[in-house]
């Protein structure tokens, strides 16, 4: 039985997908949690949110993710930070997940990547888990309904939970599998319930695709001033860094939390939804977000809640620290309609320092830009990849090697002509430790950042007086009102000075010794701002 809305000459059995139990195609949010309770994948919770658990895996598997090496994309995959498939694993793979999936139940949902519709593609997500289509559906983009009587999927993705790879068959690494294949556009994720697959696989093939239109694809959140789309700010960052919550900014207009692309048009959002996480979430800290958890269809992942009340506890970690909700754009209050902003007047490089080291906010020419975009040195917070339980120091190239399939100096390249082109201003904010290292200091209060951040992007904080960092050569403001002097020079706000200039000296030689491998690809301006 089929039944939902969907173009009759493209149905699953139109892609060669036969044999399956019921099919709902394009269910809304009701319906889709009618159906998710009803097969015991979730509660209700408080305000119509849907609360559930995803078991062993809490969060991504990037070791478990593979690019299938078919001779049209083996020159340009960097294959030293993408685990290869062969053509023929994946066909057995294939062959075995249609096999596995006869019979039983899915959910499709045809949606868009992309809110500017010249570089936009069409993403069929077919799903075991009704839940899962529920997220999907918030985090995509979605099309008029009518429209849905003629869609036509550039790519299809397929998320099977319940699906167990065999290494030996599927030349793959263990039984979780996410496969992306570029020739038949297909994704294949298996063995994993962790709903963060299903966007961030989706994101992986839109940085494949748009280099190849001019457009830089970005692992970064987005703003603009209050009527004046012209006035962009994107805040790149690693998971964890700040970009979902430092771009819910009640005075300024929410474009995007997570992925963006920057053309020749300005910049448009990937997503039409938002994945916060939840973690001590704090009311006043953070009301727009927190706001959304008690809101219908609101997709509640591995949080702790009473049984009585459906009260979420928003410190209790012992499921995962990688608790997270997810909800459409439209769940916080000053987002964007379009979805589209203007070419970045500023960019922002979110980095969490577990060291202490540095600084709050720094002020980048762009060869020093380009210098921390490819180093991208953050931490990997607990929980977002599975087996990272601790603040663990990590260079990201672009501030998202997970999802970079291309070479980083084909991103690095094209950032760079952008900044030129449009004269942006580049910034890196430090949203990690202060008064010493993970462990002693403290993470530096959302209040002080936000402060930081609103003194750059209303352009007050180029009138401060600026410092050159000793240890980095970047410029580095001495006061600025509203944050106390102590928290802008990292050294000051340690006990023992020598322990920090120690901690320092160290930061800089791992920041040298993984710039190394750039050094052959880079301008001679960005090697002059390598430091150590
Ligand atoms: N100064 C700060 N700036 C931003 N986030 C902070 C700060 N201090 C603590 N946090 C917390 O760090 C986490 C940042 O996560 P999030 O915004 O989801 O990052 P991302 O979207 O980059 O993965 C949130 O849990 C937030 O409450
Ligand atoms: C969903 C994720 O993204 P982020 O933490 O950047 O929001 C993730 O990394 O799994
Ligand atoms: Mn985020």
């Amino acid at each position: 039985m089929t039944s939902g809305r969907v173009n009759p000459q493209f149905r699953l059995e139109d892609q060669g997908i036969e044999g399956l139990g019921n099919v709902y195609y394009n269910f809304m949010e009701p319906a889709l949690i009618e159906e998710a309770i009803k097969r015991g994948e979730g509660t209700l919770g408080n305000g119509g949110a849907f609360l559930v658990t995803t078991g062993k895996f809490t969060g991504r598997s990037p070791k478990d993710k593979h690019v299938v090496k078919t001779d049209s994309v083996a020159d340009s995959i960097w294959w030293e930070n993408n685990a290869a498939m062969s053509p023929e694993g994946f066909d057995a793979l294939y062959a075995d997940m249609l096999e596995h999936m006869k019979g039983k139940d899915y959910f499709v949902q045809d949606l868009v990547g992309g809110a500017d519709p010249a570089y936009s593609i069409n993403v069929r997500m077919v799903t075991e888990l009704a839940w899962h289509n529920l997220f999907i559906r918030h985090l995509l983009r979605r099309p008029d309904r009518e429209d849905l009587n003629e869609f036509v999927a550039d790519f299809t993705v397929i998320n099977c939970p319940s699906f167990q790879a065999d290494p030996k068959k599927h030349d793959c690494r263990s039984e979780t599998v996410i496969a992306l294949n570029f020739d038949r556009k297909l994704i294949l994720i298996g063995g994993t319930e962790y709903a963060g697959e299903n966007k961030k696989s989706v994101f992986t093939l839109l940085n494949y695709l748009l280099p190849e239109k001019g457009v830089m694809p970005m692992h970064c959140s987005a703003n603009h001033a209050v009527g004046n789309p012209v006035d962009t700010a994107v805040f790149f960052g690693l998971s964890g860094t700040g970009k979902t919550t430092l771009s819910a900014d009640p005075a300024r207009v929410l474009i995007g939390d997570d992925e963006h692309g920057w053309s020749d048009r300005g910049t448009f959002n990937f997503e039409g939804g938002c994945y916060a996480k939840t973690i001590n979430l704090n009311p006043e800290a953070e009301p727009e977000i927190y706001a959304t958890t008690t809101k219908f269809a609101t997709v509640i992942e591995n949080m702790v809640f009473d049984p009585e009340t459906k009260e979420l506890d928003f410190d209790d970690d012992s499921l995962t620290a990688n608790m997270r909700c997810a909800y459409p754009l439209e769940y916080i209050s000053n987002a964007s309609k379009t979805a589209v902003g203007g070419h970045p007047k500023n960019i922002i490089m979110l980095t969490c320092d577990a060291f202490g080291v540095l600084p709050p906010i720094a002020r980048l020419t762009p060869a020093q830009a380009m210098y921390h975009f490819l180093s991208g040195f953050t931490s990997k917070v607990a929980g977002t990849e599975r087996g990272v339980t601790e603040p663990q120091p990590t260079f990201s190239t672009c501030f998202g090697a997970p999802f970079m399939p291309r070479r980083p100096e084909v991103y690095g390249n094209l950032l760079r002509e952008k900044i030129a082109q449009h004269g942006a201003t580049c910034w890196l904010v430090n949203t990690g430790w202060t008064g010493g290292a993970y462990g002693v200091g403290s993470r530096m209060p959302i209040k002080a950042t936000r402060a930081l951040l609103t003194a750059a992007l209303d352009g007050s904080l180029a009138e401060a007086e600026f410092r050159k960092d000793p240890n980095f050569g970047f410029d580095v403001p001495v006061s600025v009102p509203g944050v106390a002097e102590v928290l802008l020079d990292p050294r000051r706000t340690w006990d023992d000075q020598e322990a920090f200039d120690k901690q320092a000296a160290k930061l800089v030689q791992m920041f040298a010794e993984n710039f190394e491998q750039y050094l052959p690809f880079i301008d001679e301006d960005v090697k002059a701002v390598a430091i150590g």
